[in-house]
């Protein structure tokens, strides 16, 4: 009897923790059908989820090997400059991955070859490494297909005079891609969310690499289903959604994951606690970081929040006093298992910063949401997520762009008493859950895709 070989996929995401954690979801899934996965991280990034693995993964450490390449910046320096890493890395980075193809290609340990390399659509330069080894390509699109759709549309925007050649902005009217899709404000664009005018110019310079490499794939998926954004896929017609992804997360976290508050939940009312999470790159600066301390405290709600180490800028003490008057009703850790949080039952509402991820998360468990955007595409998911879906409340800043502790606390009551928001949020549950059910459609692409790679 022969044994076949597992087919052996080269993953590669962008390194921040929102890219890595649903690439790595997927791989589970490839393995699940059969796929042996060799996942590359940067090195700095490979030291980080080496550091936060729990000793639980045994299973899948057999097929998901972690290897890694240098992202070409100073151990020390600051990886949150996204738009110099994204620059270093474009130069540095394709001649180490050729290198390690060839090396697990070349050698003789018995290690089956790499058939297809599975790329995050942002580093569009591995589409190109795999093409000249002549080894098959898929893309993967971590964010909404919304945002996918707007940065296609570059170059007829470009020609249209709304944006220069530079992707600074020409024209301020608001741009609507089609009739079902609401108008988007082009200041909003998500290169130009993204920090001083240098990072804006490198992020801008990226994605129109990056959509001239996605022409490369032979396959292209992403991290949605077509009720979410139905227009979208009639766009970008070679888009095929797979999603949601949002199983628990293996092998992916930058952080240690600090369980114990599975527990503490476990011990709360049914629907009573507020999960307060930001993402992996959110800063607050300390008078937010603060005002929103106290309108937990004011909102008298249960609340667990994550406090990452580098939430906020400078010091993350708390107001005086503060863990003392919230006690056992105000749970806080640095980083949280936040797909089961989502998924447990004492949950009522999420306050987020409406990363892809976690949108993607709380509304496959039916969490309404509290949005709090902070950069990027986050402000165009959190109109998503307010002004279509309708499953959720955003903030309003006050004179000083303070989104005031009397805000949140206004704000928490008023959706945890929507009896509509909270619905709809169900209905949005199940349409996720179908998809993924056998026979369902993001069911269908993924089987596609298996058997497209294979
Ligand atoms: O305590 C925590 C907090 C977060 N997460 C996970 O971390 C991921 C965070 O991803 P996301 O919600 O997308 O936020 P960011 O980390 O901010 O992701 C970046 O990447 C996303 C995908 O491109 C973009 O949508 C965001 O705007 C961008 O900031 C999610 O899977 C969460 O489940 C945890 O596991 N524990």
């Amino acid at each position: 009897m022969t044994i076949m070989a597992r087919p052996h996929l080269l993953v590669i995401a962008y390194p921040t923790q929102g890219h890595v954690m649903p690439l790595m979801e997927l791989s589970h899934n490839l393995v699940d059908r059969g796929f042996k996965i060799t996942f590359v991280n940067t090195e700095f990034n490979h030291k980080r989820v080496v550091a936060a693995l729990s000793n639980n993964n045994a299973d899948y450490e057999e097929f998901i090997h972690l290897a890694s390449i240098p992202d070409g910046m100073e151990p020390e320096e600051d990886r949150n400059q996204l738009g110099k890493l994204s620059d270093l890395m474009e130069n540095v980075m394709p001649e180490h991955l050729e290198e390690l193809i060839k090396n697990i290609n070349e050698s003789d340990n018995g290690d089956s070859k790499i058939t297809c390399v599975l790329a995050d659509a942002n580093m569009g330069w591995a589409l190109e490494v795999a093409d000249k080894l002549s080894i098959r390509r898929a893309a993967f699109w971590p964010a909404s297909g919304v945002l996918l759709a707007v940065l296609l549309h570059i170059p007829k925007m470009i020609e249209d005079g709304i944006i220069d050649t530079d992707g600074s902005l020409k024209k301020t009217e608001m741009i609507q891609l089609s009739p079902e899709m609401p108008a988007m404000n082009p200041a909003h664009f998500v290169w130009l969310l993204m920090g001083d005018l240098d990072t804006q110019k490198s992020i801008f310079n990226l994605i129109v690499s990056n959509n001239r490499a996605v022409k490369l794939a032979d396959y292209f998926v992403c991290n949605s289903f077509p009720e979410l954004e139905p227009s979208v896929f009639t766009l970008v017609p070679n888009l095929q959604p797979i999603g949601p992804l949002c199983a628990s997360s293996r092998l992916a976290q930058f952080w240690p994951e600090d369980s114990t508050c599975l527990n503490w939940l476990d011990q709360q009312p049914a629907h009573s606690v507020i999960y307060v999470a930001f993402g992996s790159l959110t800063i607050l600066d300390k008078r937010q970081f603060d005002e929103l301390a106290l309108g937990l405290e004011l909102s008298g709600q249960r609340f667990l929040w994550v406090v990452r180490p580098d939430l906020t800028e400078g010091t993350d003490t708390y107001p005086d006093g503060f863990e003392e008057r919230v006690g056992s009703r105000g749970q806080m850790v640095g980083w949280a298992p936040q797909r089961e949080v989502l998924a447990h039952p004492s949950v009522a509402c999420f306050l987020t910063h409406c990363g892809w991820n976690s949108t993607i998360e709380g509304l496959s468990h039916g969490v309404p949401f509290l949005c709090w955007p902070y950069f990027a595409d986050q402000i165009v998911n959190k109109s998503y997520i307010c002004d279509l879906w309708k499953i959720g409340l955003g903030f309003n800043p006050d004179e000083n762009g303070l989104i005031s502790k009397e805000e949140i606390k206004t704000k928490v009551i008023s959706l945890l008493g929507d009896e509509e928001i909270k619905e709809r949020s169900l209905n949005m549950k199940e349409i996720a859950k179908k998809n993924v059910s056998n026979g369902g459609a993001s069911f269908k692409n993924f089987e596609d895709f298996v058997q497209g790679i294979k």
